[in-house]
């Protein structure tokens, strides 16, 4: 059956834009288009964009889709997936949130969305002082970012959890005579090889125990589902900029 809601999807070719189409194919919904670096946006039949890309292609995306809400009257829906954003890129994206309606995650599953809510609250029971939160994860050799968009999403959650700024709890290396570990840091360990689709874990150490929350994702159709579901709940919304979190209700 043919659903009426009409999509476009960006980075087509990539992994992500596969797995994409592949999940609105199966489910009957309209692909507009289907673009790639290069291609010319027209977004003039489309309802919402799901962008799989990189945060520069995305910056550009939003604008078309700014341009093509104004020219209609009503905001389009912008589904970003793309990580390893740089703070100057996300002031970019913020500037068009009162145009498009976007919806940005680094992780677009319900498992991840459920733990970051776990995290929190382990940090904010577990006392600094005794329990080290390191946030790991391990994707395939293709990966050009680093931490995964995930990981730094729990770790967003652990240092909500703490009460404390990630931007300064965050150590995202550790190589050569580092020093002992400073308490209430929040550390990242990076995993690449192979074909590995993302696994995530968050550990609690303490001297005597150790607390592993943990994530592992199976297809990439996950992700994609995710992000379909995002664009149902983001159509005839107003312009902003919303989670994932906001999607699944767990924001209030
Ligand atoms: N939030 C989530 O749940 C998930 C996020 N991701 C993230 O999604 C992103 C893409 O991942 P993945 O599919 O594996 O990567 P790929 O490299 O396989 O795909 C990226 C695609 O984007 C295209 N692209 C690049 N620039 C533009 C542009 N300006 N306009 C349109 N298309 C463009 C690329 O085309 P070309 O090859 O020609 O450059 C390529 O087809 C990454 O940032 C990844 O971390 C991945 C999985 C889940
Ligand atoms: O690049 C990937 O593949 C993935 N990227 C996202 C991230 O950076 O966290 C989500 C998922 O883990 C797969």
């Amino acid at each position: 059956m043919t659903q009426t809601l009409r999509f476009a999807v960006a980075g087509a070719r990539g992994r992500m834009g596969q797995a994409v189409l592949k999940v609105l194919t199966e489910r009957g919904f309209e692909v507009a288009l289907a673009f790639d670096k290069g291609d010319v946006i027209d977004l003039s039949g489309a309802d919402a964009v799901i962008d799989f890309t990189t945060p520069y292609a995305s910056i550009d995306i939003a604008h078309a889709c700014a341009d093509e809400g104004e020219a209609r009257g009503k905001p389009l829906a912008h589904i970003i997936g793309s990580t390893g954003w740089m703070p100057a890129e996300e002031q970019s994206l913020k500037t068009l949130t009162d145009r498009v309606t976007i919806v940005r995650a680094g992780n677009f599953s319900l498992g991840v969305n459920m733990l970051m809510g776990l995290v929190k609250q382990a940090a904010a029971k577990l006392p600094a002082e005794d329990w080290d939160i390191e946030v790991l994860e391990a994707h395939h050799k293709r990966k050009v970012d680093a931490p995964s968009g995930t990981a730094l999403m729990l770790g967003q959650a652990a240092a909500i959890g703490r009460e404390v700024d990630l931007g300064e709890a965050k150590v995202a290396a550790r190589d050569g005579l580092t020093g002992q570990r400073v308490d209430g840091t929040i550390g990242f360990s990076v995993i690449r090889g192979g074909g590995v689709i993302g696994e995530h874990s968050v550990l609690f150490a303490s001297e005597d125990e150790i607390i592993t929350l943990s994530h592992s994702a199976r297809d990439r159709t996950l992700f994609a589902r995710g992000a379909i579901e995002a664009a149902l709940w983001a159509v005839g919304k107003s312009a902003g900029a919303y989670d994932m979190q906001d999607v699944l209700g767990f924001n209030g």
